[in-house]
């Protein structure tokens, strides 16, 4: 792969921070090393002395005043090392990268740490995409993504998609407008990256087959596409086996994973990661380095000693009891729409996730009965509009969330929104 042909200017200017190599070599070096070099402040001064964490599961994270010390203080850009390395003994048991053995200039599978993998999104974004450049997407999409894509100034491609996630066919269409040789020529229109949410996505809770997958993927080679596996969703699909990824196909090196702990550990720690080619990680680190310097060192410390304790088991068994959580509160929510909504609504249930997408019948465009009306009914769901590329085209869906509410207050919230519509007919 040339990574070169897929980097900004701004990305291909990035040069290691000095300061920042030197806290790594540092890092890297044996106790007896005296450094006068990093500008780090002395941690006998930081008023923290030790915290211990109760686990529900009984166990207890200890932070003594070492690991205090350590867990106060500046820390690896690319992410501590015992978290980095668990994440990709885990990267490497659960998608068999091919990419896990290759050479570095070859896209070797390599990871960083991110502040959320919101964080892992914008800087893999900012490293990839010119104004101008066309940027295939399956729309809906997260507005989150929309956020850090669109002010870029690129134009995003709409790729069609159903249920099953992007459809294969309507992007062999789409790119059908270009020739496969135009990779070859630097000023060609040609799109470079593609983005996907593959499993429970948001907003439409859309889960891609693993057939589907393959068929992007191929697609992908002939165009000379990245594509960015945005994950955040995996370990929420309630049924096993779970899906093949992108990752674990990937025989290139053109797949750039972002995961996050976010739906499954907390959101609030903003724990993410970004697995891809070394040479495209070794572009998000630099931007790192020039940014948040790294993720928050005691956010790390904390889950690495969580993960170190549990065991990869006891981290998927965890997982098992978060999906079943889910699972549960998707069925409440399928039965309630079942019950208020079947008359003025229509739906797919998601295999995984946290949303349920609906197309409100006989209603051309949900935002002002969201925003207006329902807030008088005191129920709220998103409108549809937000996760479309053109947020002002009209849009019949609207998003329901069932990570938060209870069955019953998800059975109430569909009784109002079942009279809203009908009073909006
Ligand atoms: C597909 C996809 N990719 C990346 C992310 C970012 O997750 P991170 O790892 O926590 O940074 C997300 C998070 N999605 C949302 C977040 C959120 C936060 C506050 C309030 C509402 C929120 N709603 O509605 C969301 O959908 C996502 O859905």
């Amino acid at each position: 792969m040339n990574y070169a042909r897929f980097l900004t200017a701004v990305s291909a200017a990035r040069k290691p921070s000095a300061i920042r190599m030197l806290t790594e070599l540092q890092l890297r070096s044996p106790p007896s090393l005296i450094s006068l070099a990093g500008g780090a402040p002395n941690p006998n001064t930081f008023p923290f002395q030790s915290c211990s964490i109760q686990v529900k599961n009984g166990d207890t994270l200890m932070f003594d005043e070492t690991m205090m010390k350590r867990a106060l203080q500046y820390s690896a850009s690319s992410g501590i090392p015992e978290l980095l390395s668990w994440m990709k003994t885990l990267q490497k048991d659960l998608h068999n990268p091919p990419t896990a053995n290759y050479t570095a200039e070859n896209g070797q599978m390599d990871m960083c740490v991110t502040t959320g993998s919101q964080e892992g999104l914008s800087k893999v974004f900012e490293m990839l995409v010119n104004p101008g450049d066309n940027v295939l997407i399956d729309a809906p999409t997260y507005s989150g993504t929309l956020a850090a894509l669109q002010p870029l100034g690129c134009n995003l491609v709409s790729v069609p998609s159903d249920q099953y996630g992007m459809i294969p066919k309507g992007l062999k269409e789409v790119l059908s407008r270009w020739d496969p040789a135009d990779v070859h020529k630097p000023h060609s229109t040609i799109p470079r990256v593609l983005y996907t949410i593959p499993n429970g996505g948001n907003p439409t809770g859309a889960s891609m087959t693993a057939q589907r997958k393959w068929e992007v993927y191929e697609l992908a080679r002939q165009y000379d596409l990245l594509i960015i596996e945005d994950d955040p969703y995996y370990f929420l699909q309630f049924d096993k086996p779970w899906a093949p990824t992108f990752l674990s196909m990937d025989v290139d090196g053109r797949i750039i994973r972002t995961d996050s702990f976010s739906k499954i550990l907390s959101s609030g720690l903003r724990i993410g990661f970004v697995t891809g080619p070394k040479p495209l990680v070794d572009r998000v680190v630099l931007h790192i380095q020039a940014s948040t310097m790294h993720t928050s060192t005691f956010t790390q410390l904390m889950v690495s000693q969580l993960l170190h304790r549990w065991g990869q088991q006891g981290f998927l068994n965890h997982i098992d009891e978060v999906i079943e959580f889910y699972r549960t509160q998707r069925d409440a929510m399928l039965s309630s729409a079942d019950k208020w909504l079947k008359d003025v609504a229509e739906w797919h249930s998601p295999a995984a996730g946290m949303f349920l997408w609906m197309k409100l019948k006989g209603i051309t465009d949900s935002q002002q009965l969201i925003m207006e009306k329902a807030l008088e009914k005191e129920v709220l769901l998103v409108p549809g509009g937000v996760f479309m590329i053109n947020s002002s085209d009209p849009c019949p869906y609207v998003r329901a969330a069932f990570s938060l509410s209870t069955p019953q207050q998800i059975d109430e919230a569909f009784k109002r929104l079942s009279a809203l519509i009908k009073g909006a007919l």
